[in-house]
């Protein structure tokens, strides 16, 4: 395994507020990782600034073998380099069923001319129907999207991610209005999209975080508080007492 992002000392200020202190941490290139924190604990500013929707004040943020600094590029030239991001609450193409989300997604990012100008190949209908697999919608690919249940519309929306292959996923707190069902069912996805990619899950929950078995870093006012399995984490002092408010 070896380092796929290194966020490196970033700090980022809004109106003299410091909503991420000197943050350092990395990702390796496969495999879980959850990142939770209290409200305000510098989660979001974290997503932004990886995605290019924040430029930080100071402190580089490393992706890949060549260690690219992303600071300062684009949001799409950064998704092109293969870092997809998914959003808490769903986006996805109400009115389309979920084969035609999955295939618009398959051909949208990375050749605008293909979108335009190619048929659906037999490749294509092989890959969409593997997604659908991968997320666990297979018997639902004519369904419409708007019909899908909440959770259903999450994995859509994951599967269209997966379509663009990207080499980090990050997912902002997936398991926000799932049932207990649903949350087996994703905590079994983003493991399995795991093992070929590095995924990283922003969290509130910490009982969904337990399920994902996986490092957790603890981020507080904008720094790392304790990184470790959950286990390691929860029985720290100081995260015991921020996440109790003392
Ligand atoms: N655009 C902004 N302008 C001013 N302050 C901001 C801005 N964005 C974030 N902040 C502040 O920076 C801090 C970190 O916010 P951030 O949204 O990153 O935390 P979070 O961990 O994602 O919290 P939550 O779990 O509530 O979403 C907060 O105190 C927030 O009020």
């Amino acid at each position: 395994m070896s380092t796929l992002l290194e966020v490196d000392s970033i700090s980022v200020s809004f109106d003299g507020f410091r909503a991420i202190n000197n943050l350092s941490l990395t990702v390796p290139d496969t495999g879980l990782r959850a990142i939770i924190g209290p409200n305000g604990a510098g989660k979001t500013t974290f997503m932004d600034v990886v995605t290019g929707k924040t430029r930080p004040d100071s402190g580089r943020v490393l992706w890949g073998d060549g260690a690219m600094n992303l600071v300062g590029l684009s949001e799409s030239r950064i998704a092109r380099l293969g870092l997809g991001r998914k959003f808490q609450r769903p986006t996805v193409f109400e009115a389309q069923s979920v084969a035609e989300n999955l295939d618009m997604a398959l051909r949208n990012p990375r050749n605008p001319f293909r979108v335009l100008f190619a048929k659906r190949t037999p490749e294509d209908r092989t890959r969409v129907e593997a997604i659908a697999e991968e997320i666990g919608l297979v018997s639902h690919l004519g369904r419409r999207a708007g019909e899908l249940s909440h959770g259903q519309k999450q994995w859509l929306e994951i599967g269209m991610l997966l379509a663009q292959d990207p080499r980090l996923l990050l997912v902002d707190e997936p398991a926000a209005g799932m049932t207990v069902g649903e949350r087996e069912h994703t905590t079994d996805l983003l493991g399995r999209a795991a093992k070929t990619r590095a995924v990283v899950v922003v969290e509130h929950d910490m009982e969904f975080v337990r399920r994902l078995d996986c490092r957790v870093t603890v981020l507080h006012e904008g720094r790392v508080l304790a990184e470790g399995s959950l286990d390691h984490v929860t029985s720290d002092q100081d995260v015991i007492d921020v996440y109790l408010g003392r």
